[in-house]
């Protein structure tokens, strides 16, 4: 039985009948078609699926990077089809962390100095503040004594793990994470997809990652399949 099944637990994203479309020259590329799913919130769900199957292109619609071609995308409960390109991006600024395969790290600042990056654009809070959630969440993925090194100065692991940290310290109620592990060995993978986890019960984050993996989806406790742009199953996991 799911952990969120329950009605106890809001919705995040309703998507409704989403279809995605790219034109490329003269040709098109259907990379969606009737995508209907509701995540509720504190779901630690992973859409799975073979290369080109539409992974990213969903989870960028979740993330507000990008918009259907027709169908409703509905984040906590707000409909990003009426909202202006400024109000979107402070829902995706307020509501949602990304976490990449490559990391996206600024290779010229810090580990702090990355996570504390997002936290720029809120004014509200001060500097002390800022700080504040710097070190608990370099704390919390274990990589309080790494705050000063840059980048190259860390592994891979540990270089996920301050995007990790740098994708909470803004609160978001959703996190998503497009192939997380991609880019790292199994044991690697496997200690993220941990850290991921434990995060999510600890708090009630929300967290939606893609994979081809077999091994992480098995660390997910909802799993929904894509193929060919269509949702065809979705696997209860225990
Ligand atoms: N910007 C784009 N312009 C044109 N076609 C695109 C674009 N982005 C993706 N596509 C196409 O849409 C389909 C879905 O791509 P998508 O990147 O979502 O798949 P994916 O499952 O994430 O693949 P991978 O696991 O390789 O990252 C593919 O056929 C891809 O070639």
């Amino acid at each position: 039985m799911n952990k969120v099944s329950g009605l106890d637990y809001p919705e995040i994203v309703r998507i409704e009948n989403v279809f995605k479309k790219y034109t490329l020259g003269t040709s098109q590329v259907q990379a969606l078609r009737e995508i209907d799913l509701q995540i509720r919130s504190g779901e630690f769900l992973a859409i799975a699926g073979p290369s080109g199957s539409g992974k990213s292109t969903l989870l960028n619609l979740i993330g507000c990077i990008d918009t259907p071609s027709s169908g409703k995308i509905y984040i906590d409960g707000r409909d990003t089809s009426g909202q202006t390109p400024d109000q979107l991006s402070e829902l995706r600024a307020r509501t949602i962390g990304f976490i990449f395969q490559t990391f996206n790290l600024f290779s010229v600042l810090s580990a702090e100095e990355n996570v504390e990056y997002p936290l720029l654009q809120f004014k509200e809070l001060s500097a002390a503040k800022r700080r504040e959630r710097v070190v608990r969440f370099l704390d919390i993925v274990g990589l309080r004594e790494f705050a000063q090194h840059r980048p190259n100065q860390l592994s891979g692991g540990q270089r996920q793990r301050v995007a990790i940290a740098r994708a909470l310290a803004t609160h978001p109620k959703i996190i998503l994470a497009d192939e997380p592990t991609a880019n790292l060995d199994h044991k690697t993978g496997e200690d993220i997809l941990q850290l991921m986890k434990q995060i999510n019960r600890n708090s009630s984050t929300t967290f939606i990652f893609s994979t081809h993996d077999a091994k992480v989806m098995a660390m997910a406790e909802r799993l929904v399949r894509i193929e060919d742009g269509q949702l065809v199953e979705e696997d209860m996991v225990a």
